[in-house]
C-alpha cells in the first residue's frame, strides 16, 4: 500500500492544507486481452455470467446460462477528498475525526494494557484482505489488502468538516463523548480544538426533546423556503474551495429522526418534495433537507441513521441529477453479528424460530433513542435484517412464516458508549431438538461505527470514478454512464440497505461483502471469486 503523506494536515474546518497522495502505486496488474491500462483509466471488457430461470409447461424450472457483456472504465486519478459529517460533534463524529488524525500521525499512546498504536481495524477496506488469485507455481492463495483492489483514496488524506446543532468545538465534544483514552485525547486535542461544526438545520419535532439543550448552533432563516438547502450547498462549496478539494462526500451521523410520513403531493415525487421544502412542510426532515442539498450539489450523501431520509421524492431527485445516495443506518455491532449468524444458521438448514435482541446503551444516541418515535426508526432497521435470508429458505419456512423477533433498547447512562448487546437465538434442530445461542457482546459503539464511516466514504468516492456501458446487439457503441444513483454496493456497512426501487434487499453479510469484492474485481477484468478451488480437487 502506497505510503501516505504524514505531514499533510488534512483535517480542518477550512484551514487544512491536506495534500492528496499521488495515485497509489498499483500492487498488481491484470495480464489479459480484455484489460487495457492507460495513464488515466483502467478499461475492461467484462462478461457478466448469470443463470436465467424460467418455468416450462410442466411447471419445471428451466435454468439457462446468460451472458451480458459490459465495458467498465475506472478513473485512476485519486482525488483530494473531503468528508462532511452531519452530527460532527457527536460520539461518532469526534471519534472518527480523532482516529484519522491518529492514523495520519502514526500516534502511539499509553493505556492500562500498555502502548496502543493507531490502526484502521474494523474497516473492511483498510483492515481486511481479498483473494487476488492462486500462485501459478505453488498453488497457494495470494491475498492483497482490500484497499489495493482499485485505486482508492487513502483515509489518511481525508479532509474532515461538518455541521452540528451543538456548537461545541471538537476537542470539548470529544470529552463529552467519553469514547477515547485520555492519553490519546491529549495527543489530538490541539488539532480538534481548532475545529468547530457549522450551524445546522434543526426541526425539533424530528429528534427527541431531550436533545434541545445542546441545540445552540442552529441555522436561522425561514424554514418555508429553499434557504436551508441553499445554505448547506454553500457550506459544501466553501469547504471544497477552502481545502482545494476535488470532491466532497457527506454523511449523516446525526441523531436518529422519527420517520417522516410519506404523503402524496408532499414527498412522493421530486417536484413535490422541492415544493414542500419551499412551503416548509412539517413532514420534511432535516436529513431530507441535507439529502436534497447534496443531490443538487452532486455530493454523495449517505445516511448512517435509520430514519427514512430518502423519501420517494428524494430518490427520484437523485436519479434525475445522477447524484449518489446511500443508507440506511450503520451496521456496526449487534446487527452485523445478527446478519452473519442468521445467514449461518438458516443456510445450515437450522430452523431459527426466535431472536431476542437487547441493548443497554448509555451515550447520547441512547438518550435520543429513549424517545419512542426515534426508537421506532431503529427498531425497524434492526428487525428487517433477517427478512431476505428467511424468505430464501422455503424448506424451513412456509410462505409468510418467520422467526419471532424482538428488539429492545434501554438507555442506561452508566455504560456510556460501551453498549451491551444481549442476544438469544432459539432454533429447531434434528428430530425435535433445540439449539439456544446466547451472546453477551460489549460493543464500543463509536469505535465500531467510525471505521464504517470511513469505508462508506471510500467506496462512495470510488463509485464516482467507475463508469460502465453495455454492448448493444447491433454493435452501436453506447455511452459510458455511472452506476444507479442508489448505491446498494454500500449494503455491507448498513443495517437497512437502500436499493434502487423495485430491486431486492440483500442483508446476508457474506453476500454483501462478495458484491463489493466481485464488482471491484470486474472493474479490473477479473472473474468473481467462487472458492471452488478445482485446481486442488481435479488432479
Ligand atoms: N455504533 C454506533 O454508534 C451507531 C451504529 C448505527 C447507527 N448509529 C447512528 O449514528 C448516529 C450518531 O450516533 P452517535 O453515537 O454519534 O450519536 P450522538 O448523539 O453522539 O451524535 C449525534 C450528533 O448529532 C447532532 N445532531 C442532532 N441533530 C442534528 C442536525 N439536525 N444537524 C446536525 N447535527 C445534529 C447532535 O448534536 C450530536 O452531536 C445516531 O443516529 C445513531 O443511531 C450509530
Ligand atoms: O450494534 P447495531 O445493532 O449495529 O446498532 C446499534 C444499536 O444496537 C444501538 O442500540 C444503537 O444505539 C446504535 O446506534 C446502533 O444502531
Amino acid at each position: 500500500m502506497a505510503p501516505h503523506a504524514e505531514e499533510s494536515n488534512g483535517l480542518a474546518n477550512g484551514n487544512g492544507n491536506g495534500v492528496a497522495t499521488s495515485a497509489a502505486q498499483d500492487l498488481f496488474v491484470v495480464d489479459a486481452p480484455n484489460v487495457q491500462y492507460t495513464d488515466d483509466f483502467i478499461k475492461t471488457k467484462y462478461t457478466y455470467r448469470t443463470t436465467a430461470v424460467s418455468q416450462n409447461a410442466d411447471g419445471k424450472y428451466v435454468a439457462a446460462p446468460k451472458e451480458t457483456l459490459y465495458d467498465f472504465k475506472v478513473d485512476r486519478k485519486i482525488p483530494k477528498l473531503g468528508v462532511m459529517l452531519v452530527g460532527w460533534g457527536g460520539n461518532n463524529g469526534t471519534t472518527v475525526t480523532a482516529g484519522l488524525i491518529a492514523n495520519r500521525r502514526n500516534l502511539v499512546w499509553e493505556t492500562k494494557q500498555g502502548k496502543r498504536a493507531a490502526n484502521y481495524y474494523g474497516s473492511v477496506i483498510m483492515g481486511s484482505t481479498t483473494k487476488l488469485g492462486v500462485d501459478s507455481k505453488t498453488g497457494k492463495e495470494i491475498n492483497i489488502p482490500f484497499h489495493d483492489l482499485l485505486p482508492m483514496v487513502h483515509p489518511n488524506d481525508l479532509v474532515v468538516g461538518g455541521w452540528d446543532i451543538s456548537g461545541m468545538n471538537l476537542a470539548d465534544a470529544m470529552d463529552r463523548a467519553k469514547v477515547l483514552e485520555p492519553s490519546l485525547k491529549s495527543l489530538v486535542r490541539k488539532e480538534l480544538a481548532t475545529m468547530t461544526p457549522l450551524p445546522s438545520v434543526y426541526y425539533p419535532d424530528f429528534i427527541a426533546a431531550n436533545q434541545e439543550e445542546r441545540a445552540d448552533n442552529v441555522l436561522s432563516g425561514n424554514k418555508a423556503s429553499m434557504a436551508h438547502v441553499e445554505q448547506i450547498r454553500k457550506d459544501i462549496q466553501e469547504f471544497k474551495t477552502a481545502n482545494n478539494l476535488d470532491r466532497v462526500v457527506v454523511q449523516w451521523t446525526a441523531n436518529t429522526e422519527r420517520y417522516a410520513d410519506i404523503i402524496e403531493g408532499v414527498n412522493d415525487t421530486a417536484d413535490n418534495l422541492l415544493k414542500s421544502i419551499e412551503s416548509g412542510h412539517e413532514e420534511v426532515s432535516p436529513s431530507t433537507v441535507f439529502a436534497v442539498a447534496c443531490i443538487l450539489e452532486k455530493a454523495p450523501f449517505i445516511n448512517g441513521s435509520p430514519q427514512n431520509t430518502f423519501v420517494p421524492g428524494a430518490i427520484e431527485l437523485a436519479d434525475k441529477h445522477g447524484a449518489f445516495i446511500g443508507g440506511d443506518d450503520f451496521k456496526s455491532g449487534q446487527t452485523k453479528m445478527k446478519s452473519a449468524l442468521v445467514d449461518f444458521l438458516i443456510s445450515a438448514g437450522i430452523k431459527l424460530t426466535s431472536i431476542a435482541s437487547y441493548n443497554h446503551l448509555g451515550n447520547n444516541d441512547g438518550m435520543n433513542l429513549s424517545s419512542h418515535k426515534q426508537f421506532r426508526s431503529k427498531e425497524i432497521s434492526k428487525s428487517n435484517v433477517v427478512d431476505d435470508m428467511v424468505a430464501a429458505n422455503t424448506v424451513l419456512y412456509k410462505e409468510g412464516e418467520h422467526p419471532d423477533h424482538t428488539v429492545v433498547i434501554k438507555y442506561m447512562p452508566a455504560v456510556g458508549d460501551d453498549k451491551r448487546a444481549l442476544d438469544e437465538y432459539y432454533a429447531e434442530i434434528f428430530l425435535g431438538g433445540h439449539q439456544t445461542i446466547s451472546i453477551f457482546n460489549v460493543c464500543e459503539d463509536s469505535l465500531l461505527a467510525s471505521p464504517l464511516i470511513i469505508d462508506l466514504v471510500l467506496v462512495a468516492e470510488i463509485m464516482t470514478r467507475i463508469e460502465w456501458k453495455a454492448h448493444s446487439a447491433d454493435g452501436a457503441d453506447a455511452k459510458y454512464a455511472g452506476f444507479h444513483s442508489v448505491l446498494s454496493i454500500l449494503s455491507y456497512m448498513l443495517k437497512a440497505p437502500l436499493t434502487p426501487p423495485g430491486t431486492p434487499v440483500i442483508n446476508s453479510l457474506a453476500k454483501q461483502r462478495a458484491a463489493i469484492t466481485n464488482i471491484f474485481r470486474a472493474c479490473v477484468g477479473l472473474e468473481p471469486e467462487n472458492d471452488m478451488t478445482l485446481e486442488h480437487k481435479l488432479f
